[in-house]
C-alpha cells in the first residue's frame, strides 16, 4: 500500500480542492493537551472561509460536547456544538437509541464528567464516575461491604468505561460485579435487556493518550483490568469502530466520496477512515510515525501524509 507524501504547496492545494468535508481528530492534530498545534487554527479558518464543512471526531471522553465547545473557544478555534462528536456522546446515543436502555436503569460509569453530562443530556441516569463514595481508598481486604444492596445498585443495566483519571479499585470491583452477574455473559446488545443482565461498553480502546510529554496510558489500557478479569468482550464505540461513524452519519450526513479524515493515529483515526470508505491524511504531531507506515507489511496506511495540519496553510497562500 502506498500513500502520497504532500510536500509542495500545489500538493496541498490539490488536496483542498478534492474534498468538501473535513473530519478532524482533536488530540494530536488540533492540540496537544492545552496547546494548539501551530497553524491548526488558521487552517480551520481558511477551510471555513472556502465553504468547507468541518466535523470534529474525538475519542477523548473526558469532556462533554458543551465542555469541548468551551475548550475550542478558550483556544480561539471556531466550532459549533453540532460539529463535535466525542466517544462520550456517541456512547450515550448508543445506550439510549440503539440499546434503548430502559428509563428505570442506570449506567455505572468508570470515567469523568464528560460521560456523565452526555448521559444526562440523553436522559439516562448514572452512578459511579465522579461520585465521592466511589473515589476513596478501600481500607480493607474484606470486600463483602461492597455487596450490600445499597452499595451495588441493582438498577444498573450497563457499565460504561472511558478515560478516568480517578480510576479506583472500588470502581473496578463494582463494575466487575455488575458485568459478571447472572445473565451478563456477553457483550451483545441484548445482554442488558433482561432483569439481571448488564451491557459492557467502552467509550474507546486507545492504548495510549497523546497529551504533552506523552504518550501516556489511554482509555483502552484503563479498561484492560475489567476486560481481563470479567472475560467479557465489550462493545466499543469510538474510532475505529463502526458505532462512531453510525452516530456521525445519523446526525450529520455527508458525502464520503468528498470527505477527508485528518488524524495522528493509525489504529484509530486512519483505520476508522479506511474502514468507513473515507480518504485519510496522517499528521505526525501525535502518536504514529512515518516509520510505521513505511515498515514492510504495514497494515494501516493513510492516503496522504504531511508533517502537521499547519502545512495545509500553504494551499491558501
Ligand atoms: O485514551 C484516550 O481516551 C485517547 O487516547 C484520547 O482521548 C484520544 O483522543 P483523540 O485523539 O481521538 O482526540
Amino acid at each position: 500500500m502506498s500513500y502520497k507524501h504532500l510536500s509542495t504547496s500545489s500538493d496541498h492545494a490539490s488536496l483542498i480542492s478534492s474534498y468538501d468535508t473535513y473530519l478532524f481528530d482533536c488530540d494530536g492534530v488540533l492540540w496537544s493537551g492545552d496547546e494548539v498545534i501551530a497553524g491548526a487554527k488558521e487552517v480551520l479558518q481558511r477551510l471555513r472561509a472556502s465553504g468547507k464543512s468541518i466535523i470534529f471526531v474525538t475519542n477523548n471522553a473526558t469532556k462533554s460536547r458543551r465542555a469541548y465547545l468551551k475548550k475550542f473557544q478558550s483556544l480561539g478555534i471556531q466550532a459549533d456544538v453540532s460539529e463535535i462528536f466525542s466517544s462520550a456522546y456517541a456512547s450515550a446515543v448508543y445506550l439510549k437509541h440503539v440499546l434503548k436502555l430502559p428509563e428505570d436503569r442506570k449506567v455505572y460509569v468508570l470515567g469523568m464528567e464528560g460521560i456523565q453530562e452526555e448521559l444526562e443530556d440523553v436522559g439516562l441516569k448514572w452512578c459511579g464516575g465522579t461520585s465521592p463514595e466511589d473515589n476513596v481508598f478501600l481500607p480493607t481486604l474484606d470486600f463483602t461491604s461492597l455487596l450490600q444492596p445499597e452499595v451495588i445498585d441493582g438498577k444498573v443495566g450497563a457499565v460504561l468505561c472511558g478515560f478516568d483519571m480517578h480510576m479506583s479499585y472500588i470502581k473496578l470491583a463494582k463494575a466487575y460485579k455488575h458485568i459478571t452477574r447472572a445473565g451478563a455473559t456477553s457483550g451483545s446488545p441484548q445482554a442488558g435487556e433482561s432483569g439481571g443482565a448488564c451491557h459492557f461498553i467502552l467509550t474507546n480502546d486507545d492504548s495510549t493518550f497523546p497529551a504533552k510529554g506523552g504518550p501516556w496510558p489511554g482509555a483502552g489500557s484503563l479498561s484492560a483490568p475489567l476486560v481481563f478479569s470479567s472475560k467479557r468482550t465489550p462493545t466499543i464505540i469510538g474510532k475505529p469502530h463502526q458505532h462512531m461513524l453510525d452516530c456521525i452519519e445519523a446526525v450529520k450526513p455527508f458525502d464520503k466520496s468528498r470527505a477527508l479524515f485528518v488524524g495522528d493515529r493509525l489504529d484509530t483515526d486512519i483505520a476508522f477512515a479506511n474502514k468507513g470508505g473515507i480518504k485519510s491524511l496522517l499528521v505526525l504531531t501525535g502518536i504514529s510515525t512515518k516509520a510505521e507506515i513505511d515498515a514492510d507489511g504495514a497494515e494501516v496506511v493513510p492516503d496522504y501524509l504531511t508533517q502537521s495540519l499547519g502545512d495545509l496553510l500553504a494551499a491558501f497562500q
